[in-house]
């Protein structure tokens, strides 16, 4: 393509450089090859524009870059922009051409994994060829690919969702993050709808107040989704009022889910074994179904997922009689095991104060006798939650066993030391797979447990190694299983 078709209407371009062919596209200078542009963006650590000499040496053969920027002199053409990560978006959109015809995305603090992965599952249920994309990795009818990110920058999203276009996939439900959102990573995604779960304290290494961190979940509504689009709000949860009025202020469709929701009504929510039958009421009409879920906010999860599927097309009548065959996503109150007097032991991948305080209150009803944790908190993230964690797990379960999740870059001593401090009568295990099997050998009839924070991952990151590690294999093991997974 040719750098006046990249980039558009967006930005003005001297008419001698419009018919320039682009071969390729690099936010990383190191990624650069002859002949691409490159988007030499300000960023947390340093700033694109540092690296344009070096991205000039391996051939770039144009700059895109924010207004001001100070650069080398150059001859090759130079695009300046207001926000050139959006201006990024929508070149990678325009660049790799394809997209699946339709497109969703969701948002919140809580619960975005789980409703794509659901979303996935109706709309292949209605039969579709659908896909998820987010923290789990690209999931699509042939297999599984993981990412790094939850929300993958702008050129390796684009380069995903051509070739999920190419390989016949037309449903697509992606996680938008707080991080991807405000980064611009999804701007050139076509959304036909968008949905908001939930708002609880996260991120705030990254982001400067909660009101900042709730604008940019709030910019998907505000910003992305073009008119005509809908906004599923579920309003039971943490900031869905404001999302709804927002959506609806900006004249998008507004479908609401949840025992306050208007369009499924949440009339009642029973437990039964490891399930859960709910009524939901749709203009008039009350369905049954029996969701194989624990949790109640596994049930928000799936009418939000039911509500995505409502805002592309789908019919109530079709759509809710397929939450009775959802699959939990891996590692989200996920069964992982009983221990021999018959406690279960859940996975979940709760690791703010809110998901770990639903996750015990979800657990609660199926305890006897005492409820137990294990979890800890991540290094180099949000430090604040890691009191909120400490006091959420001490007030919920009646043993709390503090140990190491990602260290990342710190002591993971130190990190324990800061749950610890909130958490009153917690123990401390620092390793994990210890801790897991300690808390197994503690189990007695009537007991839960709950291994909290890693959910599906496979991995340890202790500084900057990933040291092979699933929680379920923990579990496994302590179990005297072969693992099954990893
Ligand atoms: C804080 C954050 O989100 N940072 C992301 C951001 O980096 P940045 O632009 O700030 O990076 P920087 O290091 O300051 O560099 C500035 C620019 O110089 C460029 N550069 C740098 C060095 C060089 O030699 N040449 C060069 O061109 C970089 O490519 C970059 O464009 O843009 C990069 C490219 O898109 C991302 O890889 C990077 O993600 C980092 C690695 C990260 O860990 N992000 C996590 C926190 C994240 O995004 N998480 C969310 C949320 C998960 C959740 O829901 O909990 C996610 O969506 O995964
Ligand atoms: N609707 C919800 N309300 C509160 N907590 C939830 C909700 N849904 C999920 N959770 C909790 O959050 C954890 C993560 O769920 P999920 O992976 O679906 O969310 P996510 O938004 O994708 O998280 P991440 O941003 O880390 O990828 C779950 O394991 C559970 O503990
Ligand atoms: N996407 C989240 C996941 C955190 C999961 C937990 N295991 C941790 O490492 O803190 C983050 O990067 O904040
Ligand atoms: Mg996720």
């Amino acid at each position: 393509m040719t750098l006046g078709e990249l980039i558009g209407p967006e930005a003005r371009l001297p008419a001698r450089w419009a018919d320039l062919p682009i071969a390729g596209l690099a936010a990383d200078s190191r990624q650069v090859e002859p002949g691409y542009l490159f988007a030499a963006l300000p960023g947390v650590n340093t700033d694109g524009a540092r690296f344009v000499a070096a991205a000039l040496e391996r051939g770039a053969a144009a700059i895109l870059t924010a207004d001001g920027a100070t650069l080398p002199q150059t001859d090759v053409p130079v695009v300046t922009d207001t926000d050139p990560r959006r201006l990024l978006a929508l070149i990678a959109a325009r660049f790799y051409g394809l997209q699946p015809a339709t497109e969703v995305a969701v948002t919140g603090t809580n619960g975005k994994t789980s409703v794509a992965s659901s979303v996935r599952q109706l709309w292949a249920g209605q039969g579709f060829q659908a896909a998820s994309l987010g923290t789990v990795g690209v999931v699509t009818p042939t297999g599984t690919q993981t990412l790094r990110h939850t929300t993958p920058d702008p050129i390796e999203l684009h380069t995903l969702l051509a070739a999920l276009a190419r390989d016949g996939v037309t449903h697509l439900a992606l996680e938008a993050s707080s991080h991807g959102l405000q980064q611009r990573r999804i701007d050139g995604v076509h959304l036909a709808a968008g949905a908001f779960t939930n708002i609880s304290r996260d991120h705030m290494d990254y982001h400067a107040t909660f009101e900042d961190y709730f604008a940019q979940k709030l910019r998907l509504f505000r910003a992305l989704l073009p008119k005509g689009a809908v906004a599923v709000v579920d309003v039971d949860g943490e900031g869905g009022d404001r999302v709804a009025a927002e959506a609806r202020a900006r004249g998008l469709d507004v479908i609401t889910v949840g025992r306050a929701g208007e369009t499924f009504r949440l009339l009642s929510d029973e437990i039964d074994g490891f399930a859960q039958t709910l009524v939901i009421e749709h203009e008039g009409k009350r369905h049954e179904v029996r969701l194989p879920l624990v949790g109640g906010f596994q049930a928000s999860n799936a009418l939000v997922a039911a509500g995505l599927c409502l805002a592309t097309g789908g019919q109530a009548d079709d759509v809710l009689p397929l939450l009775a065959d959802l699959k939990g996503a891996r590692g989200r109150l996920d069964l992982a095991g009983t221990a021999k007097d018959g406690a279960p032991i859940f996975i979940d991948y709760a690791h703010t104060p809110d998901a770990l305080a639903k996750a015990l209150d979800a657990l609660r009803p199926y305890v006897e006798s005492r409820l137990l944790v294990v979890f800890g908190c991540g290094g180099d993230r949000d430090k604040g939650k890691r009191p909120q964690m400490g006091a959420a797990a001490v007030e919920k379960a009646d043993v709390a066993i503090v140990t190491d999740d990602n260290s990342r870059g710190e002591e993971p001593a130190q990190i324990r030391r800061e749950i610890l401090a909130a958490a009153p009568g917690a123990a401390e295990i620092g390793d994990r797979g210890e801790a897991i099997a300690q808390a197994i050998a503690m189990l007695r009839r009537g007991d839960v447990l709950l291994v909290a924070g890693k959910g599906h991952e496979t991995g340890q990151t202790v500084g900057t190694t990933v040291i092979p590690f699933s929680d379920h294999d923990a579990v496994s093991a302590a179990l005297g299983n072969e693992a099954k997974f990893g």
